[in-house]
């Protein structure tokens, strides 16, 4: 049987160099190296050569054997005559038996040890003489030196000791090699002279198992201390050596080289939501207990998983920094499991990382790495995250740095920077006003423009305004009439006779004092009727908004006909785009002539039915009754025809008629409700005033009290804290908080907009710029008309301006004359056009002082002229948007000749008083008489009393002398104007 000289030599307990070296002597050539393998003729050559060398007996064989070794140099040993008696007493049993076997005939040994080592090598290595074989560490394991003792005590701990040996030696240094032998030779002597036999299999360690056992770690495998002390355990009862020799160098224990333990991984809190923890109550199963096993499996299978699969999962993700991420979401799945695949990755992700960095703090290190990356490469594009910059923006001032270049997309610095060359040290939440933010703007080429901060009103009314009800909440409401007429032409009369009262004797005067408003029965339906005092109030309404008037009755007393505030109630009635019923009055008068008045209604644009048009004329006698009922059914056919509804099941809105404070009940406020229903305590706001309705009352009957007023009812009501002004809208709130808000905030604004003064509502040059911005409300047809009230000295200067007017033709702009009357402008027309947004066309009259302060209230612009085709080509400049730059009349003063003074080769002086504004020098004067103007002419000459004085201001007299006219008479009104260039507003 071959045995490879390595092997051989550790039988003998020589070194292999020198046991190749043996070997060529003894005639064994070819035997170049230690994995060389002898046959038995060349082992038992080898064998005779030592024996021959030796010559001794077994006993002496081996120390001879070695001696005849050169090197190491070994100490030489006193056989010791007792020697087998230490080999029993160290062995025990072992060394019995290993004793026993020494009877044993060679040749059952051989036949024995060679029968089990073919066994082994068929199982370890079938083909031992491959090249491949001989280098492989199984095959150095099959020429691990065995006893044969262990033959028959395969599991004996002396066994696994010798086992152990070499395994040991494979770890220590050479040194401690070349002492193994010195500290077995005592124990294998004996055996030397057993034949050469193979392992058996269960002597064999495969280098696995040996590195099994290494890392078994300290409770695991035996350290190579215990065995040495179990070794060193017997050796008290050795016969001590003859001969002292030095202490061998004891091998060092190894190292330990198991893992750090880590802590155990703590199982993690997980709350179960409450369902899962009544279904478990309930007997269902478990929701985590799935994927408790499943994460278990997947915690075994992981232990074996080698390094190289780590890595290999690691690899991408070195690569990308997305595939991780990427990899855990595949991992997850629905419900639990995706829990414990996102726990997998989590717990893979830390090994990974131990793998590939540092041992200490890898983790963290690794970690931090990876997501500071991204970090850095933000940092490093330097995108800027900064607002682009505008152009124009849009601001609610006051407001504060921040939020300025927030919005203007200017840095901050910047702005700064801008504000420091002004002088102003600011912080990035100083507050900037309206004008440092015009400022800012301006210089950074910005466009600004204001934005008014949206308050609770506009949230809350608007909200209420923009309200649409539904057409299943909506239901049939009573029409709201309102008389209009000249004056005595019975409109108080005629509702009285409606109504069956008698209140004409009861006013002073029999004019009408107040507004009354009533609901009054016609069969099953109801009719609201509101009398006011004169068309203004009407018209005031409207020009609060507050158009409650669902139909006009134009009251015309038919022995009169149309008269001049006819024709104004025309107008009124026309703008406020309502029906207009014509009741011909007064037909039990024997001066009556109805054709007569139809026939003027006809020149006013009020054709009547009976004459072809659509205009429903109705005669009517407030005294004897004649015709009342008619008008009712007109009044309630055309509220059918209109078919006027409302929500009675929302909260009401509608208009303040009148107020009035009342020395017991506070203030009494007549309402009319719009829409919706009234009821008591209800939170109302109107205009600058609130309060809760603390009582109804009917306005027919002012001791009844109503619990609720439904649409188009008038009621009296009181609860407001404060009368509100007629024609102010009023809305139902929920909360009294805002409505004391808004009415603290109307307050304060009204307040604010009489300090400041007022704008212009509506001016030829506002219309053109509207109109070139669109900002102008079309009707149906897309048609923008200029609303113009007009005023003339004559009837025939109107008839001429409306001729020169219709020639003007414009597709999309249209002149429409809302009034056209002779006389000064009155407080009516300023109403009107307050109300319609028309502007005031004056030729050669002036407005009375009423309609001069109204109109400055309302920012109502008059326009005089005194030459017609100037007027017309006013109007026709600004349709054709085409109005000129150019000089604009700015007034200054009145004075009032008090009495003239003739001087030759001077002329006429005038001595006057100046009554409002100043006169100047160098100013024009326009003369007016009797209200109207006779024509203007320069300033000649100013003086206070006998000095040349620049101005004179008002209250003062002055003595003026007026350039090329001495017609001036005591009671003319001298207007002082000066003509001023200014500036277009829009290019042609
Ligand atoms: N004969 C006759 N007289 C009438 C008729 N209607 C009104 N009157 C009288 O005309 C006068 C004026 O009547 P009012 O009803 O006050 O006229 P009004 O239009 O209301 O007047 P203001 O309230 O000032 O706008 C009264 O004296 C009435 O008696 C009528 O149909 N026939």
């Amino acid at each position: 049987m071959p045995i490879r000289i390595y092997a051989l030599a550790k039988e003998l307990q020589v070194d292999s160099k020198q046991l190749v070296d043996i070997c060529n002597r003894a005639g064994v050539t070819g035997k170049g190296s230690a994995l060389a393998s002898l046959d038995d003729d060349e082992l038992v050559k080898v064998k005779a050569f030592l024996n021959k060398d030796s010559g001794g007996d077994d006993s002496r064989r081996g120390s001879q054997g070695r001696a005849t070794v050169d090197e190491p140099v070994r100490p030489e040993r006193p056989v010791q005559p007792s020697k087998p008696k230490q080999i029993r007493t160290l062995g025990g049993p072992l060394a019995g038996r290993g004793r026993s076997k020494d009877d044993l005939s060679h040749e059952a040994d051989e036949s024995e040890l060679a029968a089990s080592s073919v066994a082994t090598e068929e199982e370890v290595a079938p083909s031992t003489d491959t090249p491949e074989a001989e280098s492989t560490p199984e095959v150095e394991a099959e020429a691990t030196p065995t006893t044969p003792a262990e033959d028959t005590v395969d599991t004996s701990a002396s066994v696994f000791e010798e086992e152990e040996t070499p395994v040991a030696e494979a770890e220590v240094e050479a040194p401690e090699v070349e002492e193994k032998p010195q500290e077995t030779a005592e124990t294998e002597t004996p055996h030397r002279d057993a034949p050469v036999r193979g392992i058996r299999r269960g002597d064999y360690i495969a280098i696995g198992s040996q590195r099994k056992v290494r890392t078994l770690g300290a409770g695991g495998a035996k350290k190579p201390d215990d065995d040495r002390k179990g070794r060193d355990k017997p050796k008290p009862k050795k016969a001590g050596p003859v001969v002292k020799i030095a202490k061998m160098p004891t091998a060092p224990a190894p190292k330990q080289t198991t893992e750090k333990k880590e802590p155990a991984a703590q199982k993690p809190i997980m709350q179960l939501p409450k369902e899962a923890i009544k279904g478990a109550k309930k007997g269902q199963k478990a929701p985590l207990e799935e994927f408790t096993k499943l994460h278990e499996k997947k915690r075994k299978s992981k232990d074996r998983k080698s390094v190289a699969d780590i890595e290999e999962v690691t690899e991408p993700r070195e690569g990308d920094e997305a595939t991780p991420r990427g990899k855990k979401s595949k991992g997850k799945s629905t419900g639990m499991a995706g829990m414990a695949g996102s726990r997998d990755a989590r717990t893979q992700g830390r090994k990974r990382i131990r793998n590939v960095g540092s041992v200490d703090g890898g983790d963290d290190v690794e970690v931090r790495g990876r997501r500071q990356r991204p970090r850095r490469e933000k940092s490093s594009n330097k995108v800027s995250t900064a607002a682009p910059r505008k152009t124009d923006v849009a601001l609610e001032l006051p407001c504060t740095l921040r939020e300025f270049s927030e919005a203007t997309g200017l840095p901050v610095q910047s702005v700064q920077r801008t504000l420091m060359g002004l002088g102003q040290m600011v912080t990035i939440n100083a507050t900037l006003d309206a004008e440092t933010a015009e400022l800012l703007c301006a210089e950074h080429g910005i466009d600004l423009k204001i934005k008014e901060p949206e308050s609770i009103e506009d949230t809350l009314l608007n909200q209420i305004d923009d309200m649409v009800d539904s057409d299943e909440d909506l239901v049939e409401r009573p029409p709201v009439v309102t008389f209009l007429g000249h004056v005595d032409h019975g409109k108080t009369s005629l509702l009285d006779k409606i109504i069956g009262l008698n209140v004409v004797s009861g006013e002073a005067g029999g004019i009408t004092q107040h507004i009354r408003a009533y609901i009054v029965d016609k069969g099953d339906k109801k009719i609201s009727f509101v009398d006011t005092p004169g068309h203004e109030a009407f018209t005031e309404m409207r020009a609060r908004g507050a158009n409650v008037t669902d139909i006009a009755v134009l009251i015309v007393a038919a022995d009169d006909g149309v008269m001049p505030q006819t024709e104004e109630a025309i107008s009124h009635a026309k703008a406020a785009n309502v029906p207009i019923i014509v009741a011909l009055n007064k037909m039990d008068v024997p001066g009556a002539n109805p054709d007569k008045a139809l026939q003027q209604l006809s020149q006013h644009g009020l054709l009547p039915a009976e004459w072809g048009g659509d205009v429903e004329v109705v005669k009517t006698s407030a005294m004897t009754g004649e015709g009342v009922d008619t008008l009712l059914e007109t009044i309630l056919l055309t509220s059918e025809i209109h078919e006027y509804k409302a929500n009675p099941n929302r909260q009401a809105v509608g208009v303040c008629l009148e107020a009035e404070q009342e020395s017991d009940r506070g203030v009494l406020a007549k309402l009319i409700v719009n829409n919706g229903t009234l009821k008591v305590g209800d939170v109302v706001v109107c205009g600058s005033t609130f309060g809760r309705i603390k009582a109804m009352y009917d306005t027919l009957n002012p001791r009844v009290r109503l619990e609720e007023a439904p649409p188009s009812t008038p009621i009296n009501v009181t609860g407001f804290d404060e009368a509100p002004a007629a024609g102010e809208r009023f809305y139902v709130l929920n909360d009294i908080a805002d409505a004391r808000e808004i009415a603290e905030m109307r307050s304060h604004r009204s307040r604010e907009q009489q300090l400041g003064g007022h704008t212009v509502k509506i001016s030829f040059e506002d219309f053109q710029a509207r109109l070139q911005s669109g900002n102008l409300a079309g009707d149906e047809a897309g048609i923008v008309y200029l609303n113009i009230i007009l005023r003339a000295d004559t009837r025939g200067s109107i008839e001429a301006i409306q001729k020169e007017l219709d020639k003007l033709d414009h597709p999309e702009v249209k002149v429409r004359v809302m009034q056209a009357t002779v006389g000064g402008v009155t407080v009516a027309d300023v109403t009107l056009a307050s109300a319609s947004d028309a502007v005031i066309v004056a030729f050669n009259v002036i407005p009375d002082e009423a309609a001069r302060s109204l109109a400055d209230d309302r920012g109502v612009e008059i326009r005089r002229y005194d030459i017609i085709y100037k007027v017309t080509e006013d109007i026709k400049m600004l349709l054709e948007g085409r109005l000129r730059p150019e000089s604009r009349v700015t007034e200054l003063g009145r004075a009032l000749v008090q009495r003239t003074f003739t001087v030759s080769r001077i002329g006429t002086i005038a001595g006057c008083r100046v009554l409002g504004g100043i006169i100047e020098r160098n100013c024009r004067i326009r003369v007016n008489r009797d209200g109207r103007g006779i024509g203007d002419y320069p300033l000649d000459s100013l003086k206070r009393e006998k000095d040349d004085v620049k101005e004179v201001r008002e209250g003062y007299e002055c003595g003026i002398k007026l350039g090329g006219f001495n017609d001036i008479k005591e009671g003319d009104i001298l207007e002082a104007f000066k003509i001023e260039e200014f500036a277009r507003t829009l290019e042609s």
